[in-house]
């Protein structure tokens, strides 16, 4: 048997649900790898023999190997900061007060109608490998900075050409409807039409998006804007998301049930029969725990309803320049397990299968299971929790992406 690697001397925490125990792990384990696939996962000792003089192989130290991390909601793409919105919101401003005064998303659009292609493809390239060197493997990012057709496409030119340019696999996902565009501030329905009739069919015209998602808000698009919109996508064939239920609860969970969409974001209103709804449509919840952490107006998400439910919960960045400048998705397995709850195995299960399930995903990562890309991480650690645990010190030894071993950017 000849394969392209093998790594061994290590613990895997395959987060196979079809393998028994916590983490569906497997100790004292080894991998193979072949034409960029998992080929063989299991206990050392049942490794079947393979040409040692013609195969790599990699030790591991006893330490642990999970898959990829995914980061399956980011707005990564953008120019500016927003930090003086920080101090307002410090003296006491609220995130909606400062949207309504034509701040938060509405400041960043101007920051990215401004910039250039190249200067918004190197910031996200330097977030990009702030997330590599912690082991994430695939990320979705969404537009929803431009509200103009031209600015859209450039966002999403960019999440494109990042994703062409980098070892991380990029999901996009076009957020035309993120908020109203200043030009249209009194004609929200036109607003909608534009990004119906005009910016939709440009963005599929250049394959720009994998998804569609709207912000489904009091201070954004109300629920008939909102089905609108998700319903041009559906019929376009495209996936849809949304961000749902963050500020209030107006019923987006329920319509995202109802349409089919792959995850209802931030849910922190959701309630019982939303819960039920996106339980029965399979849609899977992701939580958002940095922007519930920096912005600290809103209320936790109902994760016991969640677990009731069988609902995938999956755990994100949300990284974005308003509510959640937080680049980091190990900040994030710690915040869900400390502010939301989870254990840590719901947490690392939220960014690995769940995530890749609320990207479309989950039959190709999220998992290290046979046939699946060779997406996976070795850590320095005696325990998968520890990386839910502790914070500040990477334990990520080595990433291997599509079965390739990378070399972290510094
Ligand atoms: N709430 C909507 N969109 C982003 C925030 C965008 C911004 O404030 O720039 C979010 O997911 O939190
Ligand atoms: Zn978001």
């Amino acid at each position: 048997m000849v394969w392209d690697q093998v790594w061994i001397d290590v613990n895997v925490a395959t987060m196979d649900p079809s393998i028994d125990g916590a983490y569906g792990a497997i100790h004292q384990a080894a991998i193979a790898v072949k034409d960029g696939k998992i080929a063989w996962v299991g206990p050392r000792n049942a490794l079947p023999e393979f040409d040692v003089l013609a195969t790599p192989v990699y030790r591991g130290k006893g330490g642990w190997i999970t898959p990829g991390l995914i980061d399956a909601h980011t707005h990564l793409v953008f120019a500016g900061n927003r930090a003086n919105e920080f101090e307002q919101r410090l003296q006491g401003a609220s995130y909606q007060d400062i949207a309504r005064a034509g701040g938060g998303i509405i400041s960043t659009v101007n920051a990215c109608r401004d910039a250039d292609e190249a200067e918004l493809f190197e910031l996200g390239r330097q977030r990009l490998n702030a997330l590599a060197r912690e082991g994430v493997t695939t990320v979705e990012i969404k537009s929803g900075y431009g509200l103009n057709t031209e600015t859209e496409l450039k966002l999403l030119r960019v999440a494109r050409e990042l994703g062409e340019h980098h070892h991380i696999d990029v999901s996009t996902t076009f957020l035309g409807a993120h908020a109203i565009a200043p030009e249209y501030k009194d004609d929200v329905d036109g607003y909608v039409d534009l990004v119906i009739n005009d910016m939709l069919p440009a963005v599929i015209a250049e394959n720009l998006a994998d998804a569609v998602d709207v912000f489904c808000e009091n201070i954004a698009f109300n629920l008939t804007q909102t089905e609108r919109v998700l319903s041009a996508a559906k019929q376009a064939g495209l996936q849809i998301k949304l961000h749902a239920e963050q500020l209030s609860n107006l019923g987006g969970s329920m319509l995202a049930a109802k349409l089919g969409a792959k995850s209802v974001d931030h849910i922190e209103f959701l309630d019982e029969a939303g819960v039920k709804a996106i339980s029965a449509s399979g849609t899977c919840a992701t939580l958002l725990p940095g922007a519930f952490y920096f912005l600290r107006e809103t209320q936790l998400p109902p994760i016991d309803l969640l677990r009731k439910y069988n609902v995938p919960m999956v755990v994100a960045s949300d990284f974005n320049p308003g509510s959640s400048p937080l680049c980091s998705t190990l900040l994030m397995l710690n915040m869900a397990c400390t502010l939301f709850r989870l254990t840590p195995e719901e947490a690392l299960q939220g960014v690995t299968l769940n995530a890749a399930k609320a990207l479309g995903l989950e039959l190709r990562i999220g998992s290290i299971t046979v046939g699946k890309q060779a997406d996976f991480c070795l850590w320095d650690i005696h325990t998968p929790a520890q990386l839910a645990y502790a914070f500040g010190v990477n334990p990520c030894q080595n990433v291997v992406k599509n079965g390739q071993v990378v070399a972290l950017p510094r």
